[in-house]
């Protein structure tokens, strides 16, 4: 049986599977977060920056007035936005505020740099030639000693980091008194990124796999290999890109804020070694013509250290 959940490094256990809630629209997103915690979900993953946090709050209300899970058996995800990387705990605090929670499970630092804290927009700020106002001169590690001292309020279960790239790992580590328990990245087949995940399984640190479908619209449920393996095991695209990262060991998060897809999304199933080997060999033909994929790439104009994107 495919795995239901992980370990971290804090000891705590992490669900394998977990709703993503970016892009998903106010109006739709109450309901996706009650629909898929009273569906079996236990894993919900949030941020400030997607502005939706009010309602994720009041699903999560729902699922608990209904009976369906207590606070305790959901595992609560949220993350410090740019913008905040000089004042980690108001970030959290806002974020806290909007979920009515007393605390999260996990806060993750969003993107590893600091766009102007007192610029023309709370979320976006931007210079006056348009681009994202960003202060150069800051350094991540900065970000990362404000949120192990977050550790100690209570405020959050464990710390983090996502889009961070071997290169940044490697600035960061040496400072850490915390070791991020979790590295939440883009991955699929198109983006297998297994220098980080080799990095991260060596330190300890767990990866969360994000936009596992390919993001909006799910561009990844067509590629042949997936339909490939999906034919065979007589079950839908979406089940063989979910359970890829369940079979690495990773804990993966697929969007929806449709109910049949939430439930849908819910199957996870066991890949073979034969499975795992067609999906690799495409990502090591996409490699080869320099053609994997990244779908989600902001345009903060600054070099994350990403190989694809360096
Ligand atoms: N840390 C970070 O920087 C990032 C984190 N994330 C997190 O990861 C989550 C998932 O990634 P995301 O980029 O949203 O994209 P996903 O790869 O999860 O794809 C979401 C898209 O696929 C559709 N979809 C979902 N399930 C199915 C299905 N079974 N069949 C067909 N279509 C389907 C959704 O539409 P519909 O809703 O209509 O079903 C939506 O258009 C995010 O929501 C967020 O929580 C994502 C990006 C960056
Ligand atoms: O988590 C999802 C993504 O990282 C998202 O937060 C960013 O892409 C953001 O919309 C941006 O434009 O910088």
């Amino acid at each position: 049986m495919a795995a239901k959940s992980f370990k971290l490094n804090t000891g705590a256990d992490i669900p394998a599977l977990g709703l993503g809630t970016w892009q998903s629209e106010t109006g739709k997103v109450k309901e996706a977060v009650a629909c898929a915690l009273k569906s079996g979900y236990r894993l919900i993953d949030g941020a400030y920056c997607y502005g939706n946090e009010d309602e994720v709050g009041e699903g999560l209300a729902e699922a608990f007035a209904s009976g369906a899970v207590k606070r305790e058996d959901v595992f609560v995800v949220s993350k410090v936005w740019t913008t905040y990387n000089t004042r980690v705990e108001l970030g959290l605090d806002k974020s806290l505020k909007s979920l009515g929670l007393d605390y999260v499970d996990l806060f993750l630092v969003h993107w590893p740099l600091l766009m102007n804290p007192d610029g023309d927009h709370d979320k976006f700020p931007k210079l006056p030639s348009g681009e994202r106002d960003i202060i150069r001169d800051y350094n991540h590690v900065d970000t990362w000693k404000q949120m192990e001292k977050l550790v100690a309020t209570g405020k959050t279960k464990a710390i983090g980091v996502s889009n961070y790239s071997k290169r940044y790992l490697e600035q960061l580590l040496p400072h850490a008194t915390i070791v991020p328990a979790v590295n939440q990245i883009e991955n699929h087949p198109e983006l297998p990124q297994q220098e980080i995940v080799d990095l991260c399984r060596e330190k300890g640190i767990h990866i969360m796999a994000y936009s596992p479908l390919g993001s909006t619209g799910g561009p990844l449920l067509t590629a042949e290999p997936v339909v490939k393996v999906a034919e065979k095991h007589g079950v839908k695209p979406s089940t063989v890109l979910l359970s890829y990262h369940v079979a690495r060991g990773s804990t993966v998060l697929a969007k929806s804020v449709s109910p049949e897809r939430i439930r849908a999304n819910l199957e996870i199933i066991n890949l073979d070694s034969e499975d795992k080997k067609t999906l690799d060999d495409y990502s090591s033909s996409l490699a080869a013509e320099g053609k994997l994929h990244r779908y989600v790439y902001p345009p903060f104009g600054v070099d994350f250290g990403f190989p694809d994107k360096s």
